[in-house]
């Protein structure tokens, strides 16, 4: 072979380093290929999904929390599901709850992102808030107006605005009571955030609150949506598959931004007067300084309206649907009250802790059909490693509140309403409350659990002292027994809670009427 002349068969230096390249390749796919499997392999047990959409098509369309519950007594109480590359995660049990979300918060306080949400415009809802700075802001104003102990200054007004709901259950015809009951919710956050009482049906606030109402039950349990795992539907019109949630949002956008502007503004008027009593907002407004940034404000008090109303006024309804079901458990309320209140005089606050079986049937109203019950997803900032099985970084993490209520192993019969099983042993089964789980877990616990519980204790206390909730006649006088089931929401709602209220007896009657309200 001639000198400078290159043999074909002799490897050049490129053609080694194509060698080496490919061999380098070939060996990094290969390693994230076996990487990719034993992740997988890591991942919590799940029933099998699709290729690419993975459970997209396997979305239970109603009861989701209920379903999910099913699904984990085959794949347990950690289950793995994967919606077009994004891993959900569905705790359902307490242990895995707190374990997860309260003891690792560092890793679960963070929220995903909600696109649909985003396109309604709640992104600066503190409830949908990403974790950090501007979480940090929101969930201190909440926390510092609806603590524990500010909440105590709240209880008059709520005492009021019960009595005023007895009195309004009691003079209205049966297809109104729904509507007097959202009105107390509505009302008492009025109250709270914008210093604002309810007094005609006609209120801003309660338009404001219907409309809540309407796009929570249009649009299903939150991260659910088709918006949520592939954004670029947003573009496409309603009648496109999995873009139905468009209409909604085109239909009530303006509207919502209508929450934002509409409390800030009234007080500032009323302020400019000097006729505005004392509110979140208020204070809010006093602590800020001149040309500070609004948004802020008005977004931490669109919240408390938009988390603090449907979740009441459903949870209430639930209560009036047990009741119509369980007639035995009125009658041991009335015989309680009627041992330690007597009935001279209305319910109050410092009853409370004389009143345990009235306090069994607030805990299994919230236990019995809970009215948020897959919570709020958190989402994992970092891979976690919980029993050997892998939580990859950004899942959706998913309480299952309903399957916590359903759990045997802690509540006997677990279906039925037995307010009983909260009493200590031997007269009940000293079965846990269950407003430790019912408002949430970790860092995103609900700001609003203090105050929610005393807006459902004393409208239950005073229905309870006063009224008798009997089942409705049909035309042909057969007894209309409704079913107990609840629609799919951001927080779910009674189908049917056709009943009779009516006073109690005279003197009942008689305290309601003439209460100074
Ligand atoms: C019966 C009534 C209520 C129930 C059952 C309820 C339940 C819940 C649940 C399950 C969560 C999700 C917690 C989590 O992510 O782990 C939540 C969050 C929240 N709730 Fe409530 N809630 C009620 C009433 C209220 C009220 C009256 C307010 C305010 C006035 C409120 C404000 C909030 C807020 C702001 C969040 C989001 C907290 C965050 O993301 O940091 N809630 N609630």
């Amino acid at each position: 072979m001639a000198h400078g002349v290159e043999d074909s068969h002799t490897p050049t230096f490129m053609s080694v380093g194509l060698y080496y390249f490919i061999a380098f390749a070939g060996a990094v796919v290969v390693l994230s290929l076996v990487q990719q499997r034993r992740r997988q392999s890591l991942l919590p047990p799940g029933p099998p999904g699709d290729p690419v959409i993975g459970h997209l098509l396997r979305m239970p369309s109603t009861d989701s929390a209920l379903v999910f519950h099913q699904w984990s007594r085959t794949y347990g109480p950690l289950m793995h599901l994967k919606v077009l590359g994004r891993s959900m995660i569905i705790l359902d049990t307490y242990q895995a709850a707190v374990d997860l979300l309260d003891k690792k918060g560092l890793i679960y306080s963070d929220r995903p992102k909600f696109t649909l949400y985003e396109l309604l415009g709640w992104n600066s809802y503190l409830a949908f808030l990403r974790y950090g700075k501007q979480f940090n802001i929101h969930r201190q104003m909440h926390q510092a107006y609806l603590s524990r102990h500010k909440v105590e200054d709240f209880k008059a007004m709520q005492t009021q605005e019960a009595r005023m709901l007895v009195r309004n259950l009691m003079e209205s015809a049966p297809e109104r009571y729904e509507k007097f009951v959202s009105r107390f919710a509505t009302g008492i956050i009025t109250q709270i955030v914008a210093g604002h009482q309810i007094t005609s049906d006609t209120d801003s606030y309660l338009h404001m609150s219907n409309m809540i109402y309407e796009v929570m039950a249009k649009t299903g349990p939150p991260g659910s949506s088709p918006l949520d795992f592939f954004p670029l539907l947003q573009h496409f019109p309603p009648w496109f598959p999995g873009a139905k949630h468009m209409g909604v949002v085109r239909a009530w956008r303006s509207s919502i931004r209508e929450l934002y502007e509409f409390p800030l503004r009234t007080v500032k008027q009323q302020q400019a007067a000097g006729e505005a009593m004392p509110s979140f907002i208020l204070e809010q407004l006093e602590q800020m300084k001149e040309g500070e940034d609004m948004e802020e404000l008005k977004a931490a008090a669109a919240t408390m309206f938009g988390a603090g109303e449907a979740t009441t006024w459903s949870t209430l309804c639930i209560f009036i649907l047990a009741m119509i079901l369980h007639p035995e458990c009125q009658d041991k309320a009335h015989k309680e009250i009627d041992a330690v209140i007597g009935n001279l005089r209305l319910p109050e606050f410092g009853d409370r802790s004389g009143l345990p079986f009235v306090e069994g049937i607030l805990q299994e109203t919230l236990r019995w059909q809970p009215a948020v019950p897959l919570g709020i997803p958190h989402c994992a900032v970092e891979d976690d490693i919980y029993h050997g099985m892998l939580i990859p970084k950004g899942s959706l993490v998913f309480s299952n509140i309903k399957a916590i209520a359903l759990d045997e192993s802690v509540y006997s019969n677990p279906t039925s309403f037995y307010p009983e099983r909260y009493l200590p042993k031997p007269a009940g089964k000293g079965e846990p409350n269950f407003n430790n789980v019912a408002f949430g877990f970790g860092r995103r616990i609900c700001t609003g659990q203090y105050l929610a519980d005393n807006s459902l204790w004393i409208a239950i206390v005073s229905i309870l002292a006063t009224c008798r909730i009997t089942n409705m006649m049909d035309e042909s006088g057969k007894i209309i027994v409704p079913e107990s089931s609840l629609t799919d929401g951001l927080s779910s709602h009674p189908r049917d809670t056709r009943c009779i209220i009516s006073p109690r007896s005279a003197d009942a009657e008689a305290l309601i009427m003439e209460a100074n309200i």
